[in-house]
């Protein structure tokens, strides 16, 4: 039978390299790239085809940090396949990346030098803004987007005698002291992206308590650093470029610099190939290249529990509500006033 699979960001970095991997290991696949940018998804397209000419590969408009354009894909996703085997939540974004070079400094003579380059602790701050459904960017782009799209395909997902599988792409950046129950949207903070990423992490133990029973099973992974648009956002590409023999010696005393796409995709692909049964619900799989160049995949217990968990989903159930809510009345709205 072939399997279906969607992936959001599909269009470049890691999403791509993903795209490309998974047909290599399955050329029966039926592969849909949800992207929110039309043009890059086509080109993504037809890259992805002249290395594999046989393959099926769909395009469907996507822009997850849109309310109404996530119904629209979903009610379009809804219409073409009758099941999803595999959504990778996928599309992130990184807004005005600032390093504190400063702080950088200071990590490279202490003794937590390793971990400052494995998880960017201290190192990184970014400057959100409100979208127009009134969320915040980050929030709504790499978590809220994607818990719609879960909600809205859950027909495709949660359906008896089949299973189904969600794989997030978080980040060793997630943690936990930059997330607060009571500002989800990190609308006080410096540092949106980090607890966009460590609401995932909670986000997907949630759903695999509520959902595995109807057949849906949840994981979350940390490609490492890849060198892609988003880091190109943080130091430009010719300082990457400058810095790359540094990066390479890094990568002896931390694996988690995997830096090229293929190699971050590592675990989104090795995940593909694993049974729902043997998978851990509080492991992140850790997309790992060793300082020889061997890519491996490693699980580590992600610092969650199930009652902040449960909080959040609670939390996040009622923004649903109010945001569906608000979307109605706009659009009555609209009509009333003939646009
Ligand atoms: N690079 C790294 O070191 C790391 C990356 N990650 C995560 O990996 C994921 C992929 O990022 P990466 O490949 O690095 O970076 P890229 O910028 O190359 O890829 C991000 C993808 O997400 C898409 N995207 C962004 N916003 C939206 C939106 N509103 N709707 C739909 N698609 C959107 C982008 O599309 P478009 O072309 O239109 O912008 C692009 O295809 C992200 O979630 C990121 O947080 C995690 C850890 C490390
Ligand atoms: C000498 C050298 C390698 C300098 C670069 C310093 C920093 C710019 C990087 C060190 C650790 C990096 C890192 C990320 C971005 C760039 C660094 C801060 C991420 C935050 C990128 C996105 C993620 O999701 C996780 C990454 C963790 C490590």
């Amino acid at each position: 039978m072939e399997r279906i699979v969607i992936v959001t960001g599909a269009n470049s970095g890691i999403g791509l390299a993903l795209c490309d991997r998974l047909l290599t290991v399955d050329s029966h696949l039926r592969l849909c790239l949800a992207c929110r940018n039309m043009q890059r998804a086509h080109a993504a397209r037809s890259t992805l085809l002249t290395s594999h000419p046989d393959a099926r590969v769909d395009v469907v408009h996507l822009d997850v940090g849109s309310v109404q354009s996530v119904l629209t894909a979903a009610q379009e996703v809804q219409s073409r396949y009758s099941r999803i085997d595999f959504l990778y939540l996928n599309a992130g974004i990184m807004p005005n990346p600032q390093v504190d070079i400063k702080a950088l400094f200071k990590g490279l003579f202490s003794r937590n030098v390793i971990n400052m380059f494995a998880t960017a602790e201290g190192l990184l701050t970014q400057q959100d803004r409100l979208n127009s459904d009134g969320l915040q960017e980050v929030f709504a782009t790499n978590l809220f987007g994607h818990f719609l799209l879960i909600k809205e395909l859950e027909p495709l997902l949660c359906q008896p005698s089949h299973t189904s599988r969600i794989v997030w792409t978080s980040s060793s950046n997630a943690r936990r002291s930059a997330f607060s129950m009571e500002d989800i949207q990190h609308t006080h903070g410096t540092e949106p992206y980090s607890s966009s990423k460590y609401a995932s992490d909670l986000l997907s133990l949630a759903l695999n308590r509520h959902k595995n029973s109807q057949g849906l099973f949840s994981s979350v992974v940390c490609p490492g650093l890849v060198m892609t648009n988003l880091t190109y956002g943080i130091l430009p590409s010719f300082f990457w470029t400058l810095i790359m023999p540094i990066m390479f010696l890094i990568r002896i005393f931390t694996n988690t610099f995997t830096l090229t796409p293929h190699n971050g995709a590592e675990a989104l692909h090795w995940l593909f190939l694993q049974k729902s049964e043997s998978l851990d619900p509080r492991a992140k799989y850790h997309s790992l290249t060793s300082g020889l160049g061997t890519n491996y995949t490693q699980p580590r217990q992600m610092d969650v529990d199930d009652g902040m968990s449960e909080v959040l989903y609670e939390k996040l159930l009622e923004l649903e509500k109010g945001v569906r809510r608000k979307l109605t009345e706009r659009n009555a709205d609209k009509e009333t006033h003939g646009q």
